[in-house]
């Protein structure tokens, strides 16, 4: 990062005020008779209904359009383990994006939290409190546990935002790509560069959208997940392919798809030039990808790259689905994101990339000329048609699969934001 763009980063941290959100009032609290309705006495009814009927907190409080970013710090963006207070300024931006994109209200907490037990414990002692939970930022393979027992435990809808938001936009984008690149899912060889939260969920939703188990290579720290490997954990086992690759320079021989969900630079300009014709590599690792888009297309002309940031084409990132995943969910208040939600979202999200752009995104990205092809392939976080689109799809997708404690929405298709 350049030092002018360091400077205006943390200068967009701390002003005008420090932090990126703030709370404001949506009933008036200005004379005797506002405060004896906000708070004492009149505070007391909505609290005797919700004593009577839980589900009138949706009537009388913010709930229902309230959700919490929960982390604990120990996989911040391809950062590492760096605690549960340096995640903040992420939090506080999942918390922005959710606001901004879908007008969901949302707070971030940071969890100081001596084990996946304690943290579990912590959130689900809070989550009727909010309408969702979106866990972000959670090192495997603690996160796979920590989900499925909030889940379990919770009454409200919990995401993993680094597994399922992501395998979302990258299963949408890959689908794109590789229609570019006159390739077929079932057919195509990848390789995975790390075995965590995000790697894990991807590849499970890859299968789901057709790849093949025995074309996907997934790497470590260590390596190819092999079948002789003795050092790895039942997550990573399920991965295990009876192979004699070893390590990426195997694996990378004659690839279709590189797929980084690891950390910075780990693939070389040489090991590029070793994939097969017309590759795909998402390079996703924040903020540094696998391979720098500079030096990818310095030794091909002929790949799709994309990677998590905003400032190159492509961009591949799980802000695509969180906001409006989210919005569908809460508006039919499902109990749960479940598979057919999370199809319903790489549809809709994937078929806005074949549609013309608006002037207003084309604005928002310098005026760059964008229609469906080699630099873009997913739509901008900014387009207008995602909050919609999306929304409506998880919606309906929710009631027609019994997610859904309401009906599809009346006052849906929501308008473009
Ligand atoms: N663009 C996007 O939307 C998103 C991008 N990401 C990015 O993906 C990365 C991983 O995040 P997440 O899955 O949440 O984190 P995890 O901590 O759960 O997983 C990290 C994985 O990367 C592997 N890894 C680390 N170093 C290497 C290496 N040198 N070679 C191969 N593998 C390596 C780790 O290996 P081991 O198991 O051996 O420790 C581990 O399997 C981050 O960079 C993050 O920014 C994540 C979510 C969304
Ligand atoms: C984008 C994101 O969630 C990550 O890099 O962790
Ligand atoms: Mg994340």
């Amino acid at each position: 990062m350049t030092e002018s763009l360091r400077q205006a980063a943390l200068d967009y941290h701390a002003l005008p005020t420090p932090g990126k959100l703030s709370v404001e009032l949506t009933t008036p609290a200005q004379t005797q008779e506002d405060l004896s309705l906000a708070y004492s006495p009149g505070v007391a009814e909505p609290v005797r209904e919700i004593a009577k009927d839980p589900e009138a907190a949706y009537l009388y409080t913010g709930k229902g359009n309230l959700v919490a970013v929960i982390s604990n710090g120990s996989a911040i963006l391809g950062l590492g383990n760096l605690g549960p207070l340096a995640s903040k300024p992420v939090m506080e931006g999942k918390s922005l994006l959710f606001k901004r994109f879908a007008d969901i209200n949302s707070v971030d907490i940071e969890v100081d939290a001596n084990s996946p037990e304690q943290f579990i414990q912590t959130v689900a002692a809070i989550a009727n409190t909010f309408g969702g939970i979106n866990l972000e930022d959670i090192k495997a393979p603690e996160c796979f546990h920590i989900e499925e027992a909030l889940i379990e435990r919770c009454p409200v809808p919990v995401f993993h935002d680094d597994q399922h938001g992501t395998a979302i936009v990258t299963v949408a984008g890959m689908l794109n790509a590789l229609e570019i690149q006159g390739k077929k899912i079932g057919e195509v060889r990848m390789v995975c560069l790390g075995a965590g939260a995000a790697a894990t969920a991807c590849c499970k939703l890859m299968l789901a959208a057709g790849a093949k188990k025995e074309q996907i290579t997934m790497l470590d720290s260590r390596g190819v997940i092999h079948s002789g490997r003795t050092d790895i954990n039942a997550y990573k086992g399920e991965w295990a392919r009876d192979t004699e690759m070893r390590t990426l320079d195997d694996a990378i021989e004659g690839a279709d798809v590189f797929l980084g969900v690891s950390g910075p630079d780990l693939l070389s300009a040489e090991q590029l030039k070793r994939m097969a014709d017309r590759p795909v590599v998402f390079a996703c690792s924040n903020p540094n990808p696998e391979i720098k888009p500079e030096l990818a297309h310095s030794v091909r002309d002929d790949l799709i790259m994309a990677t998590g940031r905003s400032d190159y084409p492509n961009q591949v990132n799980n802000v695509l689905c969180f906001p409006f995943i989210f919005r569908g969910a809460l508006d039919v208040r499902a109990a749960r994101i479940n598979e057919e939600m999370k199809l319903a979202a790489i549809e809709a999200i994937r078929k806005i990339a074949h549609l013309p752009v608006p002037d207003s995104v084309r604005e928002g990205y310098g005026g760059v000329e964008l229609s469906f092809g080699a630099d873009y392939i997913l739509p901008k976080p900014i387009d207008p048609r995602l909050l919609p689109e999306v929304a409506a799809a998880v919606a309906r997708a929710a009631v027609d699969s019994g997610a859904a404690r309401l009906p599809y929405p009346a006052h849906y298709p929501l308008a473009a934001k």
